[in-house]
């Protein structure tokens, strides 16, 4: 079922052709609509796509208290103890705004401010994930964002799964809408009736959520490409075979799209972890979906050697990317290109997803060469701060004007100049 090929065969489908062409056109086109009719297009799109026609796209009060009714008792224990995790690993991201005395009296500072209204993106179409409610709702309020304005998609009923309900009402969220893909992203980028428009969009969701925000990047912010989920192993022949394929699996279930490779100088580990998918995909409920994305979007590479594994994977630049090798430390500064790093056999992805603390918000895409998992500091702006003294100015105010003079602005120039003539020293 998976593809097993030798390096010098291998290639990215994002290399061979620009993957999602066809879902690009299809979202702009959704975004106008919504930018046009307002909350009438948002309800068309849900009618379309979740199957369910909305008067109303808030959540009844009452289906939170419900949905406590519906989770198990070490469910609530899990997402506590989850909550908990990542908030005390976000407040480590916490800095303070910082002041710098120069010399001549004068002061420079970065001040950081939260963001005012954020919207947060929770996936919802084939499966429910409360941990993403806790990934883009907790590092938003340690940054001490005021409105955040939560959104996910409903079922065929209009629901939210209880999961999903009691994550948002144990982290307090009180703005949440029942709409999903890229008519909600719409929505939260220029607003409708029922809907204010926000300062920032964060969350992850499938191709059409992912490409939405990318389309609507400028009217507002967005964090990453956090689109469909991906993991590449690197591992040697001390690997367990059961784990890799495992973990491969673990993130093949998400999506269609989603691309899980495995990178090894090991024939051997490369036929057992075939073997073993083949084996391990059977028994899964979502055994359709990963197993269209092993076909598709799979493949296990029987590297030259590790130094060639590490190589690659810095071009694929996976979301996640584990290190299932002897002495796996080693290799962790070799790895360039990653959103997340997991390190030996029992560091299993899903240890990531849900529970030790790092923020699942990952980019996508082969966007890792550039992006960052969701962080606080998505949820900050910086402004700079400048009290420049008369002493300075007077002494400096030359070279500023002659700056402005070789860049030919001379309105930069005369409004140094005026101060410096003032003070009699103009020339
Ligand atoms: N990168 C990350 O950090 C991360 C984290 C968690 C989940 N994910 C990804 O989130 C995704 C969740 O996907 P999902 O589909 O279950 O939920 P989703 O909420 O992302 O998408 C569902 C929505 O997609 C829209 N949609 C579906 N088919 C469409 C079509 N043909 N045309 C236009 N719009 C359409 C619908 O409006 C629907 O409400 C997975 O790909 C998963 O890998 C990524
Ligand atoms: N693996 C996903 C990020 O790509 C996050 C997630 C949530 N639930 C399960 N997995
Ligand atoms: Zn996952």
């Amino acid at each position: 079922m998976i593809r097993i090929v030798q390096s010098d065969e291998f290639t990215l489908k994002r290399e061979e052709q620009d993957l999602h062409a066809k879902e690009r056109e299809i979202v702009i086109d959704m975004i106008k609509q919504v930018r046009q009719h307002g909350d009438e297009a948002v309800r068309a799109f849900t009618r379309r796509f979740d199957g369910i026609d909305l008067h109303d796209f808030r959540v009844p009060f009452e289906q939170y208290e419900a949905a406590y009714q519906q989770v198990s008792p070490l469910f609530l224990e899990a997402l506590r103890d989850a909550i908990r995790n990542i908030r005390k690993y976000h407040e480590g991201q916490l800095r303070p705004s910082t002041l710098t005395p120069m010399a001549d009296g004068v002061l420079l500072g970065q001040l950081i401010r939260p963001l005012k209204r954020v919207g947060v993106y929770v996936p919802g179409g084939t499966a429910a994930y409360p941990s993403s409610v806790l990934m883009n709702v907790i590092p938003a309020q340690v940054a001490g964002v005021k409105e955040i304005v939560l959104v996910t998609p409903p079922d065929r009923e209009g629901n939210i799964s209880p999961g999903v309900l009691v994550a948002i009402h144990e982290l307090g969220v009180k703005e949440v809408y029942r709409i999903g893909g890229a008519q909600a992203i719409a929505a939260l980028a220029y607003g409708t009736e029922t809907i204010r428009a926000v300062d920032k969009i964060v969350g992850p969701g499938n191709i059409y959520v992912a490409l939405a925000k990318q389309a609507v990047f400028g009217k507002v912010g967005i964090e990453s490409m956090a689109g469909p989920s991906d993991i590449l192993v690197i591992a040697d022949d001390s690997a367990d075979p059961e784990y890799v394929a495992a973990d491969l699996l673990s993130q093949a279930e998400h999506g269609e799209l989603s691309q899980a490779i495995l990178l090894t100088p090991s024939r051997t580990l490369a036929e057992q972890v075939a073997a073993q998918i083949v084996h391990q995909v059977a028994k899964l409920p979502r055994r359709a979906i990963a197993e269209a994305a092993i076909r598709n979007m799979g493949a296990i590479v029987v590297t030259k050697d590790l130094q060639e594994a590490v190589a690659i994977a810095n071009r694929v630049a996976p979301e996640h990317l584990e290190l299932l090798v002897r002495d796996a430390e080693e290799y962790i500064s070799q790895i360039e290109n990653a959103g997340a790093i997991f390190v030996g056999a029992y560091s299993s992805e899903p240890v990531g997803d849900y529970f030790c603390g790092t923020n699942h918000v990952l980019p996508t895409e082969g966007t890792a060469r550039f992006s960052s998992p969701l962080n606080v500091d998505d949820f900050l702006k910086k402004q700079s701060l400048i009290r420049y003294s008369k002493e300075a100015l007077m002494k400096n105010g030359r070279k500023i004007i002659e700056m402005a003079q070789v860049e030919g602005l001379e309105a930069h120039a005369n409004a140094i100049r005026i101060r410096l003539e003032k003070e009699g020293k103009g020339e």
